[in-house]
């Protein structure tokens, strides 16, 4: 039976932080990504992670992107995602890992993707977006154990999964298709679902004001970041899908469009009115 995601699955979710607690307390994220014409991507996706609330955050991307990034959001530390001992050991020390976001879909990309897959231990969590998935699906990569978070777009979703638009629809489809890659899956749509190992959710909120570049590698973000903090991955999950579209459904209220960047701006106000 269908669950559905709402202002109560945030409130179950989002924890008021313990006076005795430092960064440590609130995860270590590593995102990769951003090629050189995809930089917006990862800028997005490790904005929304900084300001979801992880403790800390590393992104490997190709070094035309430092500067940009840097500019725009000091707290993230970068490296070039070329440096394969860099990458191996940032993957390593990270307890969640995002892959994807502007990746593109080239041999270096490849190669990359694949260092990662081949780094991931069973204990880490990785949210697998954009390119990664694409690549993926192309490339019949073998998935690592681990704990995996797709969260794939409908075209992402036929490519890995082989079901056509129309029948992702059959939420029985969707779903067997999800206990072979034994993953929790993120499809989104104007209805964005949650399929983990036991249940099927759906979102409450979302407008097509969010219909804009960069709104997924802002969610695979945010996902990154409630994951690095709350215990429960599937109620981490579902909260980031819900907050991204609450936050989009209240600005649009005023806007026609609302932009990435803007709901990024907004997380730390909508948790802070959604602790408990
Ligand atoms: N500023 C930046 O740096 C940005 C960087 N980005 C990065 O770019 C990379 C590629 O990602 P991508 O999604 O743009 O390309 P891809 O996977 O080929 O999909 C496009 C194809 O699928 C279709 N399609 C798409 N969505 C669909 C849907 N919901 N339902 C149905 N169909 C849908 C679509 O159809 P069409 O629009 O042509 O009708 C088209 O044929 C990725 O790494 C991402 O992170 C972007 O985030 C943008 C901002
Ligand atoms: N009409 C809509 N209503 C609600 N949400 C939407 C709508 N259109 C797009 N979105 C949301 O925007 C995001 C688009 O993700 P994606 O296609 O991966 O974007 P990108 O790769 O450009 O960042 C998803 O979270 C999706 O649910
Ligand atoms: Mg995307």
């Amino acid at each position: 039976m269908m669950k559905y995601i709402t202002e109560a699955t945030a409130k179950q979710t989002i924890r008021i932080r313990p006076t005795d607690s430092f960064k440590g307390t609130y995860g270590h994220i590593t995102l990769v990504g951003g090629s050189q014409n995809f930089g917006g991507a990862i800028i997005m996706a490790t904005m929304a992670a900084v300001y979801s609330g992880a403790g800390l955050v590393t992104t490997l991307t190709d070094p035309v992107n430092r500067t940009s990034l840097h500019a725009q959001l000091p707290e993230a530390m970068v490296a070039d995602y070329h440096d394969e001992a860099m990458l191996k050991s940032s993957v390593s020390g990270a307890d969640v890992i995002v892959i994807g976001c502007g990746l593109g879909t080239d041999d270096d990309a490849l190669n990359i993707l694949k260092t990662v897959l081949d780094t991931v231990q069973p204990d880490q969590k990785i949210i697998i977006d954009g390119s990664a998935i694409t690549l993926i699906a192309t490339h019949h990569l073998s998935l690592p154990k681990a704990h995996l978070i797709f969260t794939p777009h409908q075209m992402e979703w036929k490519r890995l999964s082989g079901i056509s638009l129309p029948d992702q629809a059959d939420v029985d489809k969707n779903k067997a298709v999800r206990d072979q890659l034994n993953a929790t899956v993120v499809l989104k749509s104007s209805h964005t679902q949650v399929y983990t190992a036991n249940d099927v959710f759906e979102n409450t909120t979302g407008t097509p004001a969010q219909a804009t570049g960069g709104m997924g590698d802002t969610l695979a973000g945010m996902i990154g970041g409630f994951v690095a903090q709350f215990s429960n991955v599937d109620l981490a999950v579902a909260s980031a899908v819900y907050a991204h579209s609450a936050i989009a459904d209240e600005l649009a209220q005023h806007q026609y469009v609302v932009l990435p960047h803007q709901i990024i701006h907004h997380i730390p106000e909508f948790m802070k009115a959604n602790e408990a």
